[in-house]
This record gives C-alpha cells, structure tokens and sequence, in this order.
C-alpha cells in the first residue's frame, strides 16, 4: 500500500484531470498530451541532476517532490499506480544488482 500522500496525490490527480485548465495544473498538463507529460519527467529529472551536482540537499529533495508528482501524472495517464513500482521494488528486493546485470543475455 502507497504511502497516505501518495495515496491522496494519485486521487486528487484522478479527479483533478477533468478541471479546468485554467484552474488546475494537472488538467493543464493532462490537456498537453502525454509527450508533454514525459517531457516534464525528463527536465524535473535534469533539475535533480543539477541540483545534486551543485551538493543543494533541499533543492534535490525539492526537485525530486517535483519528480514524484509528475510521475504520479504519467501514471494516471496510463492507467498505472504507485503501488505497480513498489510491487516492481518488492520482487526485486534481495537481488543484486550486479548479479541481475550479469544475468542478463548477451546482446
Ligand atoms: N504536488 C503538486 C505539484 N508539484 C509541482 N507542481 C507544479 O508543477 C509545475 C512545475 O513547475 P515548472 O516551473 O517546472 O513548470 P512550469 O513552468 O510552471 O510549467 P510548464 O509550462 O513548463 O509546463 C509548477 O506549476 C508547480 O506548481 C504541482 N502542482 C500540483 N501539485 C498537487 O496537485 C494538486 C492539484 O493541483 P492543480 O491541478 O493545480 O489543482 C495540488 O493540490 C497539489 O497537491
């Protein structure tokens, strides 16, 4: 089970996709297609990157709050949830990963 604010951001996400752009963000990036919304991921990531090289704790921990929630508006626009990636990092739990690089198949 996602963590409560997880679990209130993906509802109010949910509902807040069919607002009005003009009153909400999330219906206006919703509004921009799904590109946009994978755009958004990639520059929040960038931003992270950034900050983390300029050794700025709170604006990594600002930019990865930025992250996450444009995450959870891809997710909604694929029909996915959180509770898919904590599964994801369950399943994986206990594997290294440098054993699961070395399994892989030879390309
Ligand atoms: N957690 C967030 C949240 N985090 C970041 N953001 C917004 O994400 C945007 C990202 O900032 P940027 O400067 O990167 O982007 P921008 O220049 O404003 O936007 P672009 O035109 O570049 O796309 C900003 O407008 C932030 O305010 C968020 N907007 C909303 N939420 C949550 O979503 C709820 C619903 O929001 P609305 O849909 O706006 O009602 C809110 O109550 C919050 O709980």
């Amino acid at each position: 089970m996602a963590d409560p604010i997880i679990q209130r951001l993906e509802a109010i996400i949910a509902e807040r996709r069919n607002a009005s752009p003009d009153s909400s963000y999330v219906a206006k990036l919703t509004a921009r297609g799904r590109s946009r919304i994978a755009q958004k991921i990639g520059e929040e990531g960038v931003e992270t990157v950034i900050a983390a090289m300029r050794d700025d704790g709170p604006g990594v921990i600002s930019e990865s709050a930025d992250l996450v929630f444009h995450l959870l508006v891809l997710f909604a626009d694929m029909g996915l949830s959180w509770d898919q990636v904590t599964a994801e990092l369950d399943a994986r739990e206990g594997t290294s990963g440098i054993a699961e690089k070395a399994s892989r198949p030879k390309e």
